[in-house]
Order: C-alpha cells, then sequence, then structure tokens
C-alpha cells in the first residue's frame, strides 16, 4: 500500500521549498534534478544506468497506472536516486504487469515524493537551469534538509560511468557470427546490445576501465562506446582508450555519452547543458537524408556546436530542430560516427533503429 498520508518534503538547491507526499520507501535522497516528459516507458527510464545520481520528475500526470514486469528493464535494478510525480499510481492495470510501481521503488529502495506540482516545478527547472535537489519522507525539517542538501556534489565533474559498468566481460548473441563487436559498457542500456546481436554479431561487453590491449584480444570488427551517467569531462581515461581505438581505423559507433567521448577525442570540448533533452518526442534531422525522426533522449551534457563545425575532420550528420544543437557526427577520415540521442528508444520511437543497420554495413564494407 502506498504511504499515501504520509507527508514529504522537496527541496531545491536555490532554496525553493515544495510540499507533497510519500511515495515508495520512506526516507531521504539527494540528486540532480532533471524531468522526463515522455508519457509512456517509466520501467526503461527508472533502469537506465544513464539516469544515475539523478531525482527524476516524469511530467506525464499519472505515471505506474500499468505496473511493472520483468521485461521491461534497461538494467538489473533502478538508477534514478528518487521519484517526483503528480499522481504516481500504485493501482495498475495491465496483463504483462507482476507488481505496482510503489512496491517496486521500496524493494529498489528509492524514495519518492506524489502529489507536487509538476507542471510549476518543471517550469522552474527550465527556467532556473538543473540543480541539486532533496526529498524526504522521514526529515519533515526543511533547515535540515538544506543542510543536507548543501553537502551534495555537482554532477559537472561527476565521473560516474564506471560506478555502473559491468565489473566483468560478458558475451550475447551468436558465438559463431561472422561479426564481432568490442563494447565499451560505460552504463549501457539493455536494448542496445539487443539491437547489436540481432543483427547478427558476437558482442563482447567490457568494463569501463577495460585498455586497447583487451578489446583486441577479442579481434573486432567494430567498437560501440556506450551511452552513460555522469560528465563526460571527467572521464579522460575513456578519452585516451577512445583515441587509441581510433588508430585502429575499425568502425566505431557512439551513442549519448559515447557521442560525448567520441567528440572529446577528436579535440571538440563537451558542455553542461542549462536543463537537458530528455523525453521521447525529440525532433532531429538527419542532414544526409534530409528526413526528420522523432528521437528518445536523455542528456544533460552536449558538444559544443562551434567547434564542431569548425572541425576539419568532422561532418554534422544530425541536427536537434528544437534548438540546433549538434545531434550526429561522422568522421571523413575513418569509419567512426556518433549520435547524441538514443536510437535504441526503449522508451520510444523506432525512427533511428537504420543506425544499427548502418554500423552493421560499415563492419561488413571495412
Ligand atoms: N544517456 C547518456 O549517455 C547521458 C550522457 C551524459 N551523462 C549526459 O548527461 O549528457
Amino acid at each position: 500500500m502506498p504511504n499515501s498520508n504520509q507527508p514529504a518534503i522537496l527541496v531545491l538547491q536555490d532554496g525553493h521549498v515544495f510540499y507533497g507526499k510519500a511515495f515508495g520507501k520512506i526516507g531521504t535522497t539527494t540528486g540532480e534534478i532533471c524531468f522526463n516528459t515522455g508519457m509512456t516507458g517509466y520501467q526503461e527510464v527508472f533502469t537506465d544506468p544513464s539516469y544515475y545520481g539523478q531525482v527524476l520528475i516524469m511530467n506525464n500526470v499519472h505515471v505506474g497506472n500499468y505496473g511493472i514486469n520483468a521485461e521491461d528493464l534497461e538494467s538489473e535494478t533502478v538508477k534514478i536516486r528518487g521519484l517526483i510525480g503528480r499522481n504516481l499510481e500504485d493501482k495498475y492495470s495491465r496483463y504483462k504487469a507482476t507488481d505496482s510501481m510503489d512496491n517496486y521503488l521500496k524493494a529498489n529502495n528509492i524514495v519518492g515524493i506524489e502529489d507536487i506540482d509538476t507542471r510549476a516545478l518543471v517550469a522552474h527547472i527550465r527556467t532556473k537551469g538543473a540543480m541539486n535537489c532533496i526529498i524526504s519522507s522521514d526529515i519533515l525539517d526543511v533547515d535540515k534538509l538544506k543542510a543536507q542538501l548543501a553537502e551534495v556534489p555537482d554532477m559537472d565533474g561527476l565521473e560516474l560511468a564506471s560506478v555502473v559498468s559491468t565489473d566483468k566481460e560478458y558475451e550475447l548473441g551468436d558465438p559463431s557470427a561472422p561479426l564481432k563487436i568490442a563494447v565499451l559498457d560505460f552504463g549501457v542500456k539493455k536494448n542496445i546490445l539487443t539491437c547489436l546481436a540481432e543483427r547478427g554479431a558476437h558482442v563482447r561487453v567490457h568494463p569501463a576501465k577495460t585498455p586497447l590491449s583487451r578489446l583486441k584480444e577479442f579481434n573486432p570488427d567494430g567498437y560501440f562506446i556506450s551511452n552513460g551517467p555522469g560528465d563526460p569531462a571527467a572521464m579522460p581515461y575513456a578519452v585516451e582508450t577512445l583515441k587509441e581505438i581510433l588508430e585502429e581505423k575499425k568502425p566505431i559507433f557512439g551513442i549519448c555519452l559515447g557521442h560525448q567521448l567520441l567528440a572529446l577525442a577528436n579535440g571538440i570540448p563537451t558542455f553542461k547543458m542549462h536543463h537537458g533533452h530528455r523525453g521521447l518526442n525529440h525532433p532531429v534531422k538527419n542532414i544526409i537524408s534530409g528526413r526528420c525522426e522523432i528521437t528518445t533522449q536523455n542528456h544533460g551534457f552536449g558538444v559544443l556546436p562551434e567547434a564542431v563545425k569548425h572541425h576539419d575532420n568532422i561532418e554534422v550528420t544530425h541536427v536537434n530542430l528544437n534548438d540546433e544543437s549538434i545531434e550526429g557526427i561522422r568522421l571523413k577520415d575513418r569509419p567512426a560516427f556518433s549520435v547524441q540521442y538514443h536510437p535504441e528508444s526503449t522508451p520510444g520511437p523506432f525512427d533511428s533503429r537504420y543506425l544499427f543497420d548502418e554500423f552493421i554495413e560499415m563492419m561488413k564494407a571495412n
């Protein structure tokens, strides 16, 4: 049963306080606040390792009404630090559902708060920008919460990918497949691996800090650089490995954090966005084909547009139609490309799955 009458408090780093009701685990949690505008796919979002360290606002007015099941997972556990909503539902209806969202959050030790005016809160974050927050349903003292919040480190400069990465190698796909892909796991979503393996590749997933020498032992036909949490600029170890991988001149495909790392490996700086892009309906133009794709997005950092546009060995392949931010790049002198958004969707549209096909074709041709 939900803690429907238990009060809870949300305090923002800029001092704003919102009062609501407890949901999920009774307790206190902190992290960088962010919002996702998607109407569905909350379980995939909760378990996306890219959200590690973040307290998530789901904009949709009702969240949880189709329950939880065992398949809709992008990793084995919930990765968000906390959940904020208007109506977080403990009652649910779906033939595939096995439990309520309330029980799922409790089982994953996730503190939530509902009955929040999420329209006002998101409008505030869109105006003031990303910041830290604290949610509590057991310390109902604003001054104590503000003192605790002041100790929370900013997301800028945080290396979190190695925290969520696998601690040992594992494989998937057909071991006799003609193509082999070495994945650097910085918080990879399960469906990315599925999208690679189901296209006839044998995939070996490596921990974040695996050196090129070990990656080469798999004798891969291509390298996949994964999505993941934290600040890309706080990952010099990954940038150095990617620079060495680039010298192999084998196909490279990067998604989200992988896109940011590919940019950094080519001397292009990243920057912290005002409030990020997180949702399922972001329009992106494929400059090569001229087509518009509706994309799934989840990022709070970006690559510096001016640096990309003036780089003599990089071509912009995709651009965001809302704010003209860089959404895709490719190198001119070797088979390496990346996108800022999530072509594997889960959740979201399937418009961009062709990118996985392009990666497979690139390896076949190389
Ligand atoms: N989904 C991701 O890979 C996120 C990349 C990076 N942590 C960001 O927030 O921009």
